[in-house]
């Protein structure tokens, strides 16, 4: 008998058009695939997301063109030189995401929402509120960037709102935690991974991501791996168009470990550079995150003190930097 292989996707994909449909049918079919997935990694692909292919090419376009720029320039974007020390430039090396183990490869540039100097939110010292550090010569780089930033914004708080959802809450539920969110945009390059590099050095050092949701669009090199809880890393290749969705630590802390923020890594094999651009989605700062009704009984009591968003992300980033 002839047997076909059908390469099932390595993560479950979850449509956020169908997230979204006035359709019940259709809408709780995709909350309980997005359930589920919650459950199982903490991650997905998500189809149906209504981004302009032609934005994500232009910002990965930017963000190579912002890459190749001489290290004098680059660095003059420094995030030292940030007020959040946040926004701006990150040499290869600045971040090590797996603790006791070398410094992370890959290189970034960041930038969130833009709050200029005389703004009350920065006047009054709030955590992580600032300007953003802009690249000179590149037209049109901070335009492109911003308008895929409210893109995933965009997503985000559909993504919260489908989890929320899936707990049985209001879809309005997060809607505190996602006022005048703490968000990242990043954009990261990995040079292919050294011939001749030690033992634990590469792109991207396993790790879970500290906040809310993340998005992530990769180039087609492939390299992120998810942790597997039976069969060890698995490779969640590019699927052209799709985003890898991942929850964060908050959503772990959250649910009492019902939902997982899981571990992953980047290891760039493809002999290239490998460009990709996650988005961090973390919330109000003032924001207290703390055991969801439903989550924790007397079995199962809850494992986690609240905590507020600034302390949690403080803790987080102490940790590896
Ligand atoms: O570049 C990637 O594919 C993943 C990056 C990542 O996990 C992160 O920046 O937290
Ligand atoms: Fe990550």
């Amino acid at each position: 008998m002839l047997t076909v292989e059908i390469d099932a996707p390595a993560l479950p994909i979850v449509d956020a058009s169908e997230l979204a449909s006035a359709d019940d049918a259709v809408r709780a079919a995709a909350i309980a695939k997005l359930k589920s997935a919650c459950v199982d990694k903490g991650f997905l692909y998500l189809v149906g997301h209504g981004v302009p292919q032609e934005l994500i090419d232009r910002t990965f376009d930017y963000a190579k063109q912002f890459f190749a720029k001489p290290m004098e320039e680059k660095m003059a974007l420094d995030v030292a030189h940030s007020l959040t020390q946040n926004r701006g430039y990150e040499v290869p090396g600045l971040q090590t995401l797996d603790p006791g183990t070398l410094p992370d490869l890959k290189e970034s540039f960041l930038m969130g929402v833009d709050y200029p100097l005389d703004h009350p939110c920065v006047v009054a010292g709030q955590y992580n509120r600032g300007p953003n550090q802009w690249p000179e010569g590149l037209p049109g780089f901070k335009e492109t960037i911003s308008a895929y930033a409210d893109e995933m914004e965009r997503l985000a708080r559909l993504l919260m709102s489908g989890i929320a959802q899936t707990l049985g809450l209001p879809e309005d539920f997060f809607d505190d935690f996602n006022r005048d969110p703490v968000s990242v945009q990043r954009l990261l390059y990995y040079p292919p991974q050294p011939v001749a590099a030690r033992e634990g050095e590469i792109g991207c050092g396993a790790h879970t991501d500290f906040g809310g949701v993340t998005l992530l669009m990769q180039d087609d090199s492939g390299g992120l791996q998810v942790k597997d809880p039976v069969r060890g890393w698995v490779d969640a290749p590019p699927i052209p168009g799709s985003f890898v969705v991942n929850l964060g630590d908050m959503i772990a802390r959250w649910t009492n470990d019902r939902y997982r923020s899981n571990l992953h890594r980047v290891i760039n094999k493809s002999g290239k550079a490998r460009y990709s651009l996650p988005y961090f989605f973390d919330g109000h700062p003032d924001y207290v995150v703390d055991c969801l009704p439903g989550c924790a009984d007397e079995a199962n009591p809850s494992k986690y003190l609240p905590i507020t968003v600034e302390q949690h992300l403080r803790d987080c980033f102490a940790a590896t930097y």
